[in-house]
């Protein structure tokens, strides 16, 4: 194992994906002739455990849905390895079919309405998978795999529910659903890009709060959120990433409550109830967001940075241990 993943790794629970170096670069449209690409996910590291979560915190573009699709092999690495156990997923694409795969890492997105499909019934979005996935399962069976499955979810009256089509529910609800997919397919890892971000404030706990269940089930999950406030509430790791970077990662508590990197400092300033509330401005300067490409140097936030040197503009840090679960890479902590 490089080192690069053993500091992501504490504790002594066996650990169920590793991704190890992820990089994932896409050609740039404006340069197809000359074959110039971006770097959107920048050799990453991380470990999802069962029955625990890992929020992955970044703004927009920071490569957090990209590191997703890699995990559900929609996108290929450019460099680095995934591990489902101790498979390998993208070396034994042909041993491993995308079904039983499916049957493993499942993804819920920010908008559950888009991936619901309007003229079938909630019943017939939860059998479906049941059938492909346990082609054994039938008639009276499968009618009681449904209902539990629904009420596991929290939705009631059960048959009720089962008989709505998608635009007959809210969009708590239909959320619900989309994890009632994932719970029927018997997933291990749910994979959660925004989950609630498109939800009504007033109903985005019980969301966080059922999936805090399905973890006591042994579900692991990676919650890809903008908001820190709810990675620490829901998840017991978090990573900071910026421009496809990790920057600091470790214990939710540390990196929230005690957050070092810059970048993660001005994540949390933006929190409301930090208490903290400073104008961004102080924060950082004002710059665009770089563009990375395989050949960038340095940390990608020293151009925001107002503590950077020479040195950030010219190397990316090395991994500092700054306690036992808490990671930063920042030249202001090397040691
Ligand atoms: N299929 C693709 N082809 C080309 N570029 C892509 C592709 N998918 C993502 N990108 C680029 O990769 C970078 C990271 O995107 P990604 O969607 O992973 O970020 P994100 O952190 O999830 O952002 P958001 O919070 O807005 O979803 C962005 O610059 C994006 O434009």
């Amino acid at each position: 194992m490089s080192e690069q993943l053993q500091p992501v790794e504490t504790g002594s629970a066996k650990p169920s994906i590793y991704v190890e170096g992820l990089t994932i670069d896409f050609a740039l449209d404006s340069a197809i002739f000359n074959r110039q690409h971006m770097r959107a996910v920048n050799d990453v590291s991380f470990i999802l455990k069962a029955g625990q979560a890992l929020a992955i915190v970044g703004e927009s573009g920071s490569g957090k849905s990209t590191c997703a699709r890699a995990l559900c092999r929609l996108f290929e690495p450019s460099a680095g390895k995934i591990w489902l156990q101790d498979v390998d997923i993208n070396e034994k694409k042909n041993q491993m079919k995308q079904l039983d795969f499916a049957k493993e890492v499942q993804m819920i997105f920010q908008d559950p309405f888009g991936s619901l499909n309007p003229v079938h019934t909630i019943r017939h979005h939860l059998a479906r998978p049941i059938k492909l996935h346990h082609p054994h399962v039938s008639g009276d069976e499968l009618e009681q795999r449904v209902i539990e499955i629904i009420e596991r979810v929290g939705l009631s009256p059960a048959r009720q529910t089962a008989d709505k089509y998608p635009h007959e529910l809210s969009g708590g609800q239909r959320q619900r659903v989309a994890i009632a997919r994932a719970l029927a397919v018997g997933a291990k890892f749910i994979l959660a890009d925004e989950p609630i971000s498109m939800l009504d404030v007033s109903i985005r706990l019980g969301i966080l709060n059922l999936m805090e269940d399905m973890k006591k089930d042994g579900i692991g999950f990676m919650y890809i959120t903008h908001d820190i406030a709810t990675a620490r509430y829901f998840a017991e790791r978090t990573a900071v990433m910026y421009v496809g970077h990790m920057v600091e990662w470790g214990n939710s508590d540390s990196v929230t409550q005690n957050p070092q990197h810059p970048y993660t400092q001005l994540l949390i300033s933006a929190v409301p109830e930090a208490g903290i509330r400073r104008s961004k401005e102080k924060m950082a300067k004002k710059a665009d967001i770089p563009v990375w490409k395989p050949d960038s140097q340095g940390c990608p936030f020293a151009s925001r940075c107002l503590k950077a040197t020479d040195q950030c503009r010219e190397a990316m840090p090395p991994v500092t241990q700054l306690a036992e679960d808490h990671f930063v890479r920042c030249y202001l902590y090397e040691s």
